[in-house]
């Protein structure tokens, strides 16, 4: 008879809402119990993986930290995802949780599907889907449509879809999840807060369980506790996609564009961050995030920016024989300027 299955938390959120920073929270907070980690980014640099393997929490062992970084974990599903699964759960010392971390830009829906797939659905079951966000962007609207500009085209084209990717891809998350975590509230008001809960519960026809936050920190018990058994409920968590082509085409991320930008020494970080900021802006940069080699420091500087929000700090000593490199990957819409961005960037730290 095969032991009990074993559950398995989907993580889901759009770029920069903080699903790392919450599941290093999750592990620094495991009690004992073997959490393996399945980290899907969108972009070939692993910045999430990074930071979080080595990060010296005793829960997090290396060997249970697992990337997968060929692409949108919603799109590889069988190639990547399903072969992933079956190694982990082959292994002779089978983990209590699994953790799946999934790209900021990933449908959960086809993920959460894969669960039926049999090799898997005898041994696991998805005990909720979690979707983080960030209340303070979308206070600011920034998963809004604006309608104004959408009615003014649809004048002109009367096929136009009215959502934005941005807009589309996250109502998604919102409709796949059991539980929806409103974090970076210590950026807003009560009053902002609320509004975000209006905003976000109109999204779906569901009644939503929200729950605020600051930095993640909630307890593993409701994280890890849902116990809803997902894989048995897809048929009400459909997404924009496989609504609109119930075939179940495959679906792309050609609305994104994601690059690698690799620079020399940063002399000046200070200076260097300020001047990321104008190019974030200048060129409507969503996310960037990565490592930066800042000369005479032993330690790694870590990069990150949301939108205009940008954070910088030193996270953890070079490793002996570790190149020091400063590689950043920016994410964006398609249309943007990778050129013009990198030859930005390079003056930027030169
Ligand atoms: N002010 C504030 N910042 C936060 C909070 N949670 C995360 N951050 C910051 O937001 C940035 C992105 O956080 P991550 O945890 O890397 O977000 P993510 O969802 O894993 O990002 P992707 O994997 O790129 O989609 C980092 O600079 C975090 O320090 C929060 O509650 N409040």
């Amino acid at each position: 008879m095969l032991d009990q299955k074993i559950p398995a938390t989907v993580i889901t959120g759009f770029l920069g809402s903080g699903k790392t920073t919450m599941i290093r929270n999750l592990l620094e907070n495991a009690n004992g119990k073997r959490i393996a980690l399945i980290i899907n980014e969108f972009g070939d640099l692993g910045v999430d993986g990074g930071l979080l393997k080595g990060c010296g929490i005793e829960a997090c062992r290396d060997e249970d930290v697992i990337e997968l970084n060929n692409g949108c974990i919603c799109c590889t599903v069988a190639d990547d995802f399903i072969p992933t699964m079956t190694k982990l759960l082959d292994r002779p010392d089978r983990p209590d949780h699994i953790v799946i971390e999934t790209s900021g830009l990933a449908l959960p829906q086809p993920l959460v599907a894969a669960f039926n797939w049999p090799e898997i659905k005898t041994q696991v079951t998805v005990d909720g889907v979690v979707t983080v966000i960030d209340a303070a962007a979308v206070s600011e609207g920034r998963f809004a449509d604006d309608h104004d500009k959408v009615d003014a085209q649809r004048v002109q084209d009367e096929s136009l879809d009215h959502d934005s990717p941005l807009e589309e891809l996250f109502e998604d998350q919102i409709r796949a999840a059991d539980l929806i975590i409103l974090n970076k509230t210590d950026l807003i008001s009560g009053a902002q807060l609320d509004a975000v809960k209006n905003d976000v519960q109109s999204r779906s026809i569901r009644a939503l369980n929200m729950v605020p936050a600051s930095f993640g920190k909630l307890s593993n018990q409701l994280l890890l506790g849902l116990g809803v058994g997902t894989e048995d409920d897809i048929a009400n968590r459909k997404s924009h996609h496989e609504m609109e082509h119930e075939a179940g085409e495959e679906h792309d991320h050609d609305e994104f564009e994601s690059f690698v930008v690799g620079l020399g020494p940063v002399a000046e970080p200070k200076s260097f961050v300020e001047k990321l900021k104008s190019v974030i802006a200048d060129h409507d940069v969503l996310r960037l995030k990565g490592f930066v080699n800042v000369p005479g420091k032993p330690m790694r500087l870590v990069v990150q920016a949301v939108g205009s929000r940008i954070e910088h700090y030193f996270d953890r000593s070079w490793h002996p024989g570790e190149e020091r490199q400063t590689r950043l990957v920016v994410i964006g819409l398609h249309d943007i300027d990778t050129a013009a961005i990198s030859s930005a960037m390079n003056a930027a730290a030169a």
